[in-house]
């Protein structure tokens, strides 16, 4: 079983919102959609929710055509950032709603609701609210209500959207806990809208990336984090150095860095750009280096360095105090790339996703500044 989508697309006036969607979640997965603002991770779950539709595309669930299903058809349950709870009903009045209001043919007995109920009390841990109202409740504790009530009409389809956002980092991070868990333990098909990173790659199975209406990216979370396929996922995930390189022989090189520490690429000689996590850079005391040392901050357990060459080169690095021995401002320095992604700038077959526009190419770059 599994839904799938294929060439999703949706326009308002004249922005084409989804450029062309083609995703297929599996029962049981766990999907992460996550992106920028704006780049159409709402539209894609609404659309999925039966709460708009495409302009072009299929939306099929396990071969059935959901675009022409009804909402309440398609059996899909949603918690959102701000999701109102009805304010005059308790918890478990709350978590029963939309079992009262299914068709009488569906709709389950009294008793078997009240059931259903306590069950799901217990399964998410709020029994001991179920009494309560929503002004009664902190907003972690509504949030697994809300979540209670999309559940309890036993959803195909779970979408969350922002369903943490407007929470405190520490609840956020409980919360993430416990909903992975109530995924693993229900076995739901859950989809979740994120712009955070860290929400996507600690819970979800895989983690597909937007950008501008398109998925630039699908994967395992450590696949993503390790290997992002486009300048854009790059820079998303914090490679945010990006450094005009020459490949020979598969290996890059820039004057001032030691790159030997990158495993080769298949990628043509020529020039192509390295996008770097400043925490994967190091710089090394080196008399005969074009490169010094201009600041050094603390931001408590790390310490940001910048280092610059002649030419306005300015590179940042961050490292744990203890790797910062012998290192002092004003002292030359080699740079030491221990991790990176390289996207080509000839658009060959070989490269890897090459650049296509010239604003994708780094300032550093276009300024001739290396
Ligand atoms: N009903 C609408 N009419 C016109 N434009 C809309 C409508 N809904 C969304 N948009 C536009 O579509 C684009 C994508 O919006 P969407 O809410 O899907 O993005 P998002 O990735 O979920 O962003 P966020 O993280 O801010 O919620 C935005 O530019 C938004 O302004």
């Amino acid at each position: 079983m599994s839904l799938a989508m294929s060439n999703i697309t949706r326009r308002f006036g004249q922005t084409e919102v989804l450029r062309g969607i083609d995703l297929t979640v599996d029962k049981g997965e766990l999907v992460a959609l996550l992106g920028p603002s704006g780049s159409g991770k709402t539209t894609l779950l609404r659309i999925i929710a039966g709460l708009d539709w495409p302009d072009a595309g299929s939306l099929a669930f396990d071969g059935d055509d959901w675009l022409a299903r009804s909402a309440a058809q398609r059996r899909i349950g949603m918690v959102f950032q701000h999701y109102a709870l009805f304010p005059h009903m308790t918890v478990q009045d709350n978590i029963a709603f939309g079992l009262t209001v299914l068709p009488r043919g569906q709709r389950p007995g009294k008793a078997q609701i009240a059931e259903t109920v306590q069950r799901l009390l217990s399964f998410l841990q709020i029994a001991q609210l179920a009494d309560r109202y929503p002004s009664e409740l902190s907003g972690g504790q509504r949030q697994r209500v809300a979540l209670g009530r999309a559940m309890a009409i036993e959803p195909r389809v779970l979408l969350l959207d922002e369903p943490f956002g407007a929470l405190d980092a520490q609840v956020r991070r409980d919360l993430r806990r416990w909903l992975r868990n109530v995924h693993d333990s229900a076995g739901t098909t859950t989809i979740f809208v994120t712009h955070d990173q860290e929400e996507a790659f600690e819970l979800a199975d895989r983690v597909v990336v937007m950008n501008g209406g398109v998925i630039e990216q699908t994967g395992r979370p450590d696949q993503i984090y390790d290997h992002p396929a486009t300048p854009f996922v790059a820079r998303f995930l914090g490679l945010t150095v990006e450094l005009p390189v020459t490949m020979q022989a598969g290996r890059a090189q820039a004057p001032g860095f030691d790159l030997t520490a990158l495993a080769r690429r298949a990628l043509p000689d020529g020039p192509a750009t390295l996008f770097l996590r400043p925490a994967d850079i190091r710089p090394v005391a080196d008399p005969a280096a074009p490169f010094r040392l201009t600041e050094i901050a603390s931001t408590g357990a790390l310490r940001r360095m910048v280092a610059e060459n002649d030419s306005g080169c300015r590179i940042e690095s961050e490292l744990a105090r203890r790797d910062c021995q012998g290192l002092e401002t004003g002292m030359p320095v080699s740079l030491s790339a221990l991790a990176g992604q390289i996207f080509s700038r000839t658009a060959s077959p070989g490269a890897t996703a090459p650049f296509a526009a010239d604003d994708h190419i780094p300032h550093a770059l276009k300024e001739n500044r290396l």
